[in-house]
């Protein structure tokens, strides 16, 4: 569960007062995700998502982030607003916390998604590369390769309590991936957190992106690997090839993948796998007992990198013979 602050009713009201937003109807918390507490609102006029942000965002990159999903939307890619105070103002303060009215985005996320919505997600992402260009602000990405060592530094210690022998394991992917990780691929705005949870689908169609609060600058690539991680896996960490297939086949519709970044796939796909196994696992030895929050499994992460370690062709994934050439 992720209300890590409770609001009263009244501090709501102020806070609303600063909004052309209508009269509050009601609110209650979203039980749902991980690093923000939300709240659905009704007022008279709409439903909204209030969030407030906790510690682990920083405010400064508040204005990226509520930027980028102005920036995304006025291109056309279906994705929450920030609600404007009237004042103009994006941000507001609500219990001590910087604080975002956003509009509501009608869908549900998908706890059995299937290949044709692998395709779909895989066309929506490339969409979103191509709508970020030109977005004025820049986020470096602290989770990319330069940040996963501080981040083992913090857990290694303890790495054994998860599964003998993960800290030798990682210690030595770890030293692979920061010696051989790419200098020199396509580079844009990526999501980085495209999970099905923040891909809504209405109708068995896609609906829109949601969770914006990973979004930063890196290799477009990598953000394509984040999505074959968290897509084409099935719950007993097999990956599906015809998923796969599907996402990048979405993808390449619309936009190709270069030569290079085909053949770095199979390397991305590592990358990624380890940047969420990092977050996980220091989540799963730092968070205390009876936070309200579900942390979510290490080990699958894990056993995604292990497959990706074998990998000797980017066909594996689901590429065609000839693409990206
Ligand atoms: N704009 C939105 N429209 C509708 N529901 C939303 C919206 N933003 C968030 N939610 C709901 O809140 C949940 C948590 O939001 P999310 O941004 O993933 O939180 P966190 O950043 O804390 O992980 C989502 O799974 C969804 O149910
Ligand atoms: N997707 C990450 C955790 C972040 O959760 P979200 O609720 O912000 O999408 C993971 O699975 O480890």
């Amino acid at each position: 569960m992720a209300v890590y602050t409770d609001i009263t009713e009244d501090e709501l009201k102020a806070f609303l007062a600063e909004y052309d937003a209508g009269n509050l109807m009601s609110y209650k918390g979203i039980a749902e995700g991980v690093e923000n507490s939300n709240f659905l609102l009704h007022t008279d006029k709409a439903p909204y998502i209030l969030t407030l942000y906790e510690k682990r965002v920083d405010r400064n990159d508040l204005p990226f982030f509520l930027g980028l999903m102005q920036h995304l939307a006025d291109r056309g890619l279906s994705c929450p607003l920030p609600v404007a105070r009237k004042d103009g103002a994006q941000l507001g303060e609500l219990a001590g916390r910087p604080a975002a009215l956003i509009s509501f985005l009608e869908g549900m996320w998908l706890r059995k998604p299937e290949a044709r919505h692998c395709r779909d997600v895989g066309e929506a992402l490339a969409r979103m590369h191509l709508a970020g260009e030109g977005f004025a602000l820049k986020r470096r990405n602290a989770l990319s390769v330069s940040g996963w060592r501080p981040l083992w530094d913090r857990s290694e210690d303890r790495a054994d309590e998860v599964e003998t022998g993960l800290k030798a394991e990682i210690a030595t992917e770890l030293a692979h991936l920061e010696a051989h990780w790419p200098q020199d691929l396509p580079a844009g705005v990526i999501h980085a957190d495209l999970f099905p949870d923040n891909v809504f689908f209405l109708d068995d169609k896609l609906s829109g992106l949601i969770d914006f609060y990973f979004a930063c600058n890196d290799f477009l690539a990598y953000d394509l690997s984040i999505c074959l991680n968290a897509w084409c896996f099935e719950k007993d960490w097999s990956y599906n090839i015809t998923k796969g297939m599907a996402m990048i086949e979405g993808y390449q519709s619309v936009r190709p993948l270069s030569a290079a970044e085909t053949q770095a796939l199979p390397l991305l796909c590592r990358g990624s796998a380890m940047r969420f196994f990092l977050t996980r696992l220091y989540d799963w030895l730092m968070t205390p007992p009876g936070a309200m929050v579900t942390k979510k499994d290490p080990l699958e992460y894990l056993r995604k990198l292990r497959f990706h370690q074998a990998v000797v062709s980017p066909a594996e994934y689901g590429l065609m013979a000839g693409e990206g050439a």
